[in-house]
């Protein structure tokens, strides 16, 4: 299993171009078996989770090809990736596929839109919770869909197809907004989904489904109108930038010190996360194509936050953050409100010098002038990048174990951190 290895201590000054959204993407992807032409998506990020789902698709006849520049260039911006479910050849989505992975479960939306019916395994996913799919079955029952679960599967039928209904999530949830909007695409009717996540992911999904001929208004905000069509065609889309990569790369300055511009981003898709940056000393301006964070000598100033869905701070910075909180001077508290278990990092941070005491879903940071490097173990994805912003300061040598969690969302780490002057280097074994 590979391993991260860090020697802390280095400034990072430079450039780090940022990938398509992970986040996007997965749901992008699933889109495609929505039609029986070609979607073609820009900007895919080179990562384990996309390449799975790559997998998944497949096992449902989705082929695909990639054009345009290929990983390992350097500077490469991403793939371009052509996606054709000319037929859907298995409705099945088997638990070898789907246990891997949380978004792999969304294609029940687009499955039963299309073929009117679907079984799909309940999913897997980072251990950050229960994660249930109670919302999404309830959507597409108001939908029409009956829903039964039989032996760690959800099967899904609609006899002569979904209908369009008005339904209000009784909590957000961005996975289930994605797979609602995609069903009610097809469906017959008008669907109107209230309280819907805002996350720019569902937005730029609309985006693109729109393209496809889909009638969506309002993705973005918490009520989204959807005029079913009877069928969606071929589109060519854009994946957004990684907001997450973009908050985590500027929290790795924030915490080395340095100056470096994240390319290829935006600043309005963080704007809570980038305000706590400021307010902990670093500074944060946004510059053509990109933001340019830095710190230079003023201190580490404490911060609390609480996540909370978009636009609030994205509790998948929140491991991040509290790296970075680590070497505040003061206390700081983080409240994290969306995943009852996610706060696995703490241990680990705690091996490398870090003080932090938990109470339920409140985590006190007492902030330390130094860490010092131990080995340490990747839990899930946002954990595992949290301890290299951690490493990146620590004395002596770090190394994360488990970095099969970090190769899920984070394309060519050590490169993008390497060329700003980090000493980091991955041990294949
Ligand atoms: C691939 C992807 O885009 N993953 C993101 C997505 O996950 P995901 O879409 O899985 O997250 P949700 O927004 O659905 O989850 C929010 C909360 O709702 C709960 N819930 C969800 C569905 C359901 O049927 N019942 C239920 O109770 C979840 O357990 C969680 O407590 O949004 C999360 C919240 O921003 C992010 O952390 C993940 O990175
Ligand atoms: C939790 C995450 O992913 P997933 O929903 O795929 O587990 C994440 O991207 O931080």
């Amino acid at each position: 299993m590979d391993r991260i290895r860090i020697k802390g201590g280095n400034r990072l000054v430079g450039t780090i171009p940022i990938s398509g959204a992970k986040n996007a993407a997965l749901p992008l992807m699933i889109a495609s078996l929505l039609t029986d032409d070609t979607l073609t998506l820009e900007n895919v990020p080179h990562l384990a989770d996309v390449e799975q789902l790559i997998r998944i698709l497949g096992n449902h006849g989705v082929d695909y090809a990639v054009s345009g520049k290929r990983i390992g260039q350097s500077g490469t911006s991403g793939r371009t990736i052509h996606f054709t479910a000319r037929t859907i050849i298995d409705t099945t989505a088997p638990y070898e596929l789907v246990s891997k992975m949380r978004a792999s479960f969304w294609v029940i939306g687009p499955l039963l839109a299309r073929m009117h019916q679907a079984r799909v395994s309940l999913p897997g996913g980072c251990a950050i919770g229960t994660r249930p799919v109670d919302l999404f079955i309830e959507g597409l029952q108001a939908l029409g869909a009956s829903i039964d679960i039989e032996n760690g599967y959800v099967a899904a039928s609609a006899k002569g197809g979904l209908r369009g209904a008005r339904y209000r999530f009784p909590k957000v949830s961005v996975g289930a907004t994605h797979v609602l909007m995609m069903a009610a695409s097809l469906a017959k009717g008008e669907t109107v989904i209230e309280n819907a996540a805002r996350e720019p992911e569902v937005a730029d999904l609309a985006e693109c489904l729109n393209a496809m001929g889909a009638k969506i208004e309002g993705a973005g905000t918490s009520t989204i109108r959807i005029q079913g069509v009877e069928a969606l065609s071929g589109a060519r889309h854009r994946v957004l930038p990684d907001r997450i990569e973009t908050g985590t790369y500027a929290m790795a300055v924030a915490m080395t010190g340095g100056d470096v511009t994240l390319e290829n981003t935006r600043a309005d898709l963080l704007e809570k996360a980038l305000d706590a940056l400021r307010e902990a000393g670093a500074a944060v301006e946004p510059v053509a194509n990109g933001i340019r964070v830095s710190r230079n000598g003023a201190a580490l100033r404490p911060v609390d936050v609480v996540t909370d869905p978009f636009p609030g701070f994205p509790t998948d910075l929140q491991a991040q953050f509290m790296a970075l909180m680590t070497r505040a001077e003061g206390t700081s508290q983080i409240t994290e409100t969306i995943f009852e278990n996610r706060f696995m990092h703490v241990q680990e941070l705690a091996r490398l010098g870090a003080r932090i005491s938990l109470a339920g879903q409140v985590a006190r940071i007492e902030g330390v002038p130094r860490l010092a490097g131990a080995p340490v173990m990747a839990t899930d994805l946002r954990a595992s990048v949290s301890l290299v912003i951690a490493g990146l300061v620590a004395e002596g040598e770090t190394v994360v174990n488990r970095v099969y969690h970090l190769d899920r969302g984070f394309e060519r780490l050590e490169e993008k951190l390497g060329n700003c002057g980090a000493e980091i280097e991955r041990l294949s074994s």
